[in-house]
């Protein structure tokens, strides 16, 4: 009865200011409400410079606040919860302060009433579940909140015929995976892995001399894709002293550039040629698809060291272990292949000159609250009828 007043109240309010009640007009039961707003993590805040002190700062929309019982909440679909890669509890429990939550399994139990309630589904990191039947099974979606940057796994323009929207979260991500970039860098210049295999194996006599590493200070770092993540790689590169090259297929980024004293290369060519490490920080997309072949490869210097922390399928596997075993490049460092995870025969893995990490660039305790405030904040965007921070369209 007093949620239902203070509805009321903030209806009258909103109609004083002008706005238009979206609840009311039956576009969607949520409050688009403009007064308290819960709480996000300081690390969101300090990222996103929102709240107090944000002057000059990106300010995304906040997650609106919870006025209302469960029931009434918009229903959001989570695909499947649990497993190696389910969402975590404390995720959950953010969730249900926004939406009113339905399972898989609730959803498949009692597909005829769940269908109706489902207005947003989340899609916790790449999984590539969102198909066409389910799309026809859910009359009321009108977003996909996707958490994470990289929507491969999605079928654009599929989604954007039944009227749906897709969201993604860049500004969560971003440190996080750029922190990766340099970790495999690293590991992989000082080799980091097998060091630990022979410090912990009673067994082995060593002698550093025998496995020297690189050194990544004043190296030359090229990057293929100077985004958000890619600008992050830079940033951190600096610190090293590296000289840095980049390339983008679509766009100089001149600012950029200045800010990080990077070195822009029209051609992709060029970059591979002058590189000792090679990041790759893309999309993927058809036009990106295995942009890393034996041609490019061949070009690297054989004191050279591939890594990607964008996604596997950027690389032509196959002619990757390939220039490996024949040593037409020294090492490469993976967070990501196709598939996900490689089988356990695959000559990848066979590989000494070669680190491989299970897509961890976004697994981090902040990073994932992040990514879900941020697709909690896409969602109820879309929801309100609110501008969207972060939509992603079909090209
Ligand atoms: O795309 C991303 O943000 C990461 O790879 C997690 O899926």
């Amino acid at each position: 009865m007093l949620r239902r007043k203070a509805f009321n109240l903030l209806k009258a309010i909103h109609l004083m200011a002008g706005q238009p009640n979206l609840a009311y007009k039956g576009i969607h039961p949520v409050i688009a409400s403009h007064g308290h707003r819960p709480h996000r993590s300081v690390a969101y805040r300090q990222r996103y410079k929102t709240g107090a002190g944000s002057a000059g700062g990106r300010t995304l929309s906040a997650p609106q606040t919870k006025a209302m019982s469960e029931q009434e909440l918009p229903g959001l679909l989570i695909l499947d919860i649990g497993g190696t890669y389910g969402v975590q509890e404390n995720i959950v429990a953010l969730l249900k302060k926004h939406f009113c939550l339905i399972t898989m399994k609730e959803f498949l139990e009692n597909k005829k009433e769940m269908s109706k309630k489902i207005q947003s589904v989340f899609v916790f990191e790449c999984r590539p579940t969102v198909d066409q039947e389910l799309l026809e099974s859910l009359p009321n979606l009108k977003v996909i909140g996707n958490s994470g940057v990289g929507v491969d796994h999605l079928n654009l323009k599929m989604i954007s015929n039944f009227g749906v929207k897709v969201t993604n979260t860049p500004h969560a991500v971003a440190d996080s995976t750029a922190d990766i970039g340099m970790a495999l860098m690293l590991a992989s210049a000082r080799r980091l892995v097998e060091g630990s295999q022979i410090a912990i194996s009673p067994h082995t006599k060593y002698f550093a001399v025998d496995w020297l590493g690189v050194e990544v200070s004043r190296a030359t770092l090229g990057i293929i894709g100077m985004g958000r993540i890619g600008y992050k790689v830079a940033q951190r590169a600096r610190a090293f002293d590296m000289k840095i090259l980049y390339h983008n297929r679509k766009q100089r980024r001149k600012e950029e550039e200045l800010a990080v004293g990077a070195h822009y290369c029209e051609k992709m060519e060029d970059l591979l040629q002058q590189s000792d490490f090679v990041m790759l920080v893309v999309n993927l997309t058809p036009e990106t698809h295995k942009m890393i072949g034996k041609k490019e490869l061949g070009l690297m210097k054989p004191t050279a060291t591939l890594i990607n922390i964008g996604r596997g399928a950027l690389i032509d596997q196959d002619s990757l272990v390939e220039a490996l075993q024949n040593n037409i490049i020294r090492a490469a460092a993976l967070d990501v292949t196709y598939p996900e995870p490689l089988p356990r025969d695959h000559p990848l893995l066979k590989l000494n000159n070669i680190i491989i990490t299970p897509h961890i660039g976004t697994a981090t305790v902040q990073a994932v609250q992040m990514m879900a405030e941020e697709a909690i904040a896409n969602m109820l965007a879309v929801l309100n009828g609110q501008p969207i921070p972060s939509e992603v369209f079909p090209k």
